[in-house]
């Protein structure tokens, strides 16, 4: 690093602080805290960008976001130049600047981490860093710090792409290095296409059916979601949309409202009563990458049906086994690919959705929480969907087959009827420009969903008739060292402490369809259990039952 560089990341970072007394870590979802702790922060993981930018020679994302938490919080975390999270062979490295007691350690970190790296800080390579924020008022000083972080590299530059969803940006990084266009409107354009396209392929006896509504009523949560919705619904015309919890209507980020309210709670969001007893509604987090969608129940007394991430995976992999059935069929020794299809899921998933894709014929996966590993899992397929129970997944298409569907579809003259594996390939086509290749995305999540049941020609009831959810109850414990439980197979099995699975199993063992499992919570100082059996009260007592070893084996009082 020349003296010119030194000067520059000395006088920069004298002028952000770390907060006293506060260990902060990029956990799952990057950095997250109250919004005071945070400048110092953003303005290293600025540097961190722009580092990653010289090292892979692309374009990297920041974005400043704290999700689905309290609106007094924020975050930040990177998009890879993929448009994926941040390589995990670098969370340390984030970990140990977030985390330096003053400029002169940043400074020998920094210069430790490039030698090991092999980063070219010459002066004259390239770098440059898009950033986006949610609409948290904290948003825009934290935007400023993350500037200066970039701008303290020589040569790195930081593009200001203003108030985003996170997904958005992660697209535009994709967009970006790929190079293609990459602009919002871009991002709205080639939604909105997509799902016209599919729109115009669905089947002629479905699109007479009146049964099926075309209308959805969406909670924004308060957050950047609601406001984005609306500019999208200007470009479609056979959806209607109605958009509430919208920032622009004075209500808290978060506050009662949000697709993680509506999961955890199982209630309706403020906004939403009996009077939409019945009505296709949905729900966004903070930062639109979760989507779930509810049901308020006839005299409701404030609970909905959810029909959660489980029930749109399976809702997405029906419609594509649809598709790619309809392509073998149809294309005869055309069709020489032979795609693989793969769906994903975290032990959360609801067991009776595991088994409804088992009994389709899918080939079902594992992976710990955290969209990194499903994201990373999903991509080994030609077409990998996968999602959390919470709402967040999307469904990724490799680009050999993306080719494939391409060269397919060129093919067909313009003009022509097409035969049914023809549309096949022109929907999945659509398909995979529709729903977003980089993280789970809330918009293009919802468009698929509202265009697959018109598609089929069903309304939400019946597609919450897919499959009905076995009971069940998760609860968070307290302990003295949480990373002290250690799983495997997915977080299904605890192998440290020892017994503690051997006692899980013989609690488990005595409730018909019993099924439970802990793991440390990578987000909060917890350990969640996850309990399911053929009843609520069931799930409720062995819940609570295996909360109470975790207790005896963990608990405050263990050392
Ligand atoms: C049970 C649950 O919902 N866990 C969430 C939560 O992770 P934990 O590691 O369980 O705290 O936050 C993650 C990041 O948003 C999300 O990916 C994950 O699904
Ligand atoms: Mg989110």
């Amino acid at each position: 690093m020349n003296d010119e560089q030194q000067s520059l990341l000395l006088n920069s970072s004298s002028r952000f602080s770390p907060p006293q007394g506060v260990k902060l870590s990029y956990g799952t979802a990057g950095f997250r805290a109250d919004a005071s702790l945070l400048p110092s922060t953003v303005y290293r993981v600025g540097i961190l960008a722009a580092l990653r930018s010289l090292k892979t020679g692309s374009i990297i994302g920041l974005m400043i976001t704290a999700s689905h938490n309290k609106v007094s919080d924020n975050g930040v975390k990177i998009a890879d130049p993929n448009g994926g999270m941040l390589s995990q062979h670098w969370e340390p490295f984030a970990d140990a600047l977030a985390n330096a007691p003053s400029p002169q350690h940043l400074l020998v970190l920094i210069n430790e981490f490039v030698a090991k790296e092999g980063i070219l800080m010459d002066g004259v390579s390239h770098a440059e860093v898009l950033l986006g924020r949610d609409t948290r008022p904290s948003g825009d000083a934290l935007l400023e710090a993350a500037r200066q972080g970039v701008t303290s590299i020589v040569g790195a530059v930081a593009t200001d792409m203003g108030v985003l969803t996170t997904p958005q940006l992660h697209w535009m990084v994709r967009a970006r290095n790929k190079g293609v266009q990459a602009s919002e409107q871009d991002y709205f354009e080639q939604l909105s296409s997509s799902f016209r396209c599919l729109e115009d392929l669905i089947p002629a006896e479905k699109s007479k059916l009146d049964g099926v509504n075309n209308k959805v009523v969406v909670d924004g949560s308060n957050g950047v979601g609601g406001v984005k919705l609306k500019v999208l619904r200007s470009l479609l015309n056979a959806l209607v949309v109605e958009v509430r919890n919208s920032s622009e209507d004075g209500g808290v980020l978060n506050d009662g409202v949000g697709a993680d309210y509506v999961q955890k709670e199982k209630v309706v969001p403020h906004g939403f009563d009996s009077k939409d007893a019945g009505i296709r509604c949905a729900s966004l987090d903070g930062d639109a990458d979760r989507l779930v969608y509810f049901i308020v129940p006839p005299e409701s007394s404030g609970r909905i049906d959810l029909v959660d991430g489980d029930k749109i995976l399976s809702l997405f992999a029906i419609f594509i086994r649809e598709q790619l059935s309809f392509l073998n069929e149809n294309e005869g020794i055309k069709n020489s690919h032979q795609a693989r299809l793969g769906v994903v899921q975290t032990a959360y998933a609801n067991g009776a959705s595991t088994n409804y894709l088992k009994q389709l014929g899918l080939e079902v996966n594992f992976t710990p929480t955290g969209v990194k590993y499903l994201h990373e899992k999903a991509a080994e397929f030609d077409i990998g969907i996968y999602f959390e129970a919470n709402g967040h997944g999307t469904v990724l298409f490799s680009e050999s087959f993306v080719g494939w569907l391409e060269a397919r579809t060129k093919e067909i003259s313009s003009g022509s009827k097409g035969s049914e594996g023809e549309k096949a390939a022109l929907r999945l086509l659509a398909v995979s420009k529709l729903i977003n290749q980089a993280v789970g995305d809330a918009l293009s999540g919802l468009l698929l969903v509202e265009v697959i049941l018109q598609h089929m020609g069903w309304s939400i009831h019946r597609w919450n008739e897919l499959y009905h959810d076995l009971p069940s109850r998760q609860l968070k414990v307290k302990v003295a060292d949480r990373n002290a439980v250690i799983t495997a197979n997915a977080e299904t099995v605890v192998v440290s402490p020892p017994g503690l699975q051997e006692a899980i199993n013989a609690e488990t063992g005595k409730y018909h369809q019993g099924r439970c499992f802990v793991r440390p919570s990578g987000t909060e100082d917890v350990v969640r259990v996850y309990a399911e059996a053929s009843t609520q009260e069931a799930a409720d007592t062995l819940s609570n039952s295996v909360a109470k070893l975790v207790d005896q084996f963990l608990g405050l009082g263990s050392s």
